[in-house]
């Protein structure tokens, strides 16, 4: 199984990977989001790992695209739970470190933390374990990064101050995508599609009491422009039902109320 994640060995992705597909697999790095569909397409890759949101930091949008105009399939989910520390070379104390590297994401997570150390400069950087890499191996005073427990022990650094996320309860989802069409899971209790309504008044609220009706529990939707018609938007929704025949009922009776409607995955939802 060749499974392409975001990040280096150490990172977020990497922990996922395993957990999901466990040890036994042929591990892809990749160091941006925008390269991963490609894989896909190319049969590098059998599946791709792809965070898409946050507790604290919220949607990792550019994945609503990246996902919808490579024309990839959700065929699973995956919340962890984030915990991150900052680390630099052993010895190093806070007072040491001017300068500290992570992915946005984690930066984004973790800025409470920094308030009461004004003179850290805080780096944008590509993921949170290639910079515990790149500390380690160019034996970087005054460095740290904010990474996994696992990036510390990979990448032999120390922890200068462990759980510096802003809340405690911190959880990323990421979605497992195939580019096979027919990927879906029979067993699926969740899914997620992409409609696109007309502007009049109500046209949300209708599909949105069509999918109650028929019991299903919606668990997340998403706005998102249509960049071709200024201030146009499309949904991304996601929801949990009991039984396929609901499900197929509600998106029969959407798809007469909607201008565009797109499955983008059925799947097993993931534990919280
Ligand atoms: O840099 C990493 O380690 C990642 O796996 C990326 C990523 C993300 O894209 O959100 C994954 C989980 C955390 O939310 C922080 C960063």
């Amino acid at each position: 199984m060749k499974v392409a994640i975001q990040g280096i060995k150490g990172s977020f992705h990497h922990i996922v990977a395993e957990e999901y597909f466990g040890k036994n697999i042929d591990l892809l790095e990749c160091l941006s989001f925008t390269e991963m569909p490609n894989l896909l397409i190319d049969k590098k890759a059998d599946v791709l790992i792809m965070a898409i949101e946050n507790s604290i930091a919220g949607a990792i949008l550019p994945n609503y695209a990246l996902i919808d105009d490579h024309q990839l399939t959700i065929c699973g989910e995956f919340h962890l739970a984030i915990h991150h520390n900052l680390m630099g070379l052993k010895g190093q104390k806070i007072e040491d470190i001017n300068e500290v590297y992570s992915h946005p994401m984690a930066l984004l997570q973790c800025h409470k933390f920094f308030k009461d150390y004004p003179n850290i400069k805080l780096i944008e950087d590509k993921d949170t374990a290639s910079v515990a890499k790149r500390i380690q191996d160019n034996n970087l005073k005054g460095v740290g990064a904010i990474a996994s427990n696992l990036a510390a022990k990979t990448y032999n650094l120390e922890v200068i101050a462990p759980e510096i996320q802003t809340i405690k309860e911190n959880a990323t989802r990421f979605f497992i995508l195939t580019n096979d069409k027919d990927k879906s899971s029979v067993s699926a209790n969740k899914a997620s599609i992409k409609f696109i309504t007309s502007n009049d008044t109500g046209s949300l609220a209708e599909v949105l009491s069509i999918l109650a009706k028929h019991n299903l529990n919606l668990s997340k939707i998403q706005s998102m422009p249509v960049i071709e018609t200024p201030w146009k938007y499309a949904f991304f929704a996601d929801f949990i039902f009991n039984s396929y025949a609901d499900y197929f009922n509600a998106l029969s009776e959407v798809k007469e109320k909607v201008e565009i409607l797109k499955v983008l995955g059925e799947y097993n939802k993931g534990k919280r």
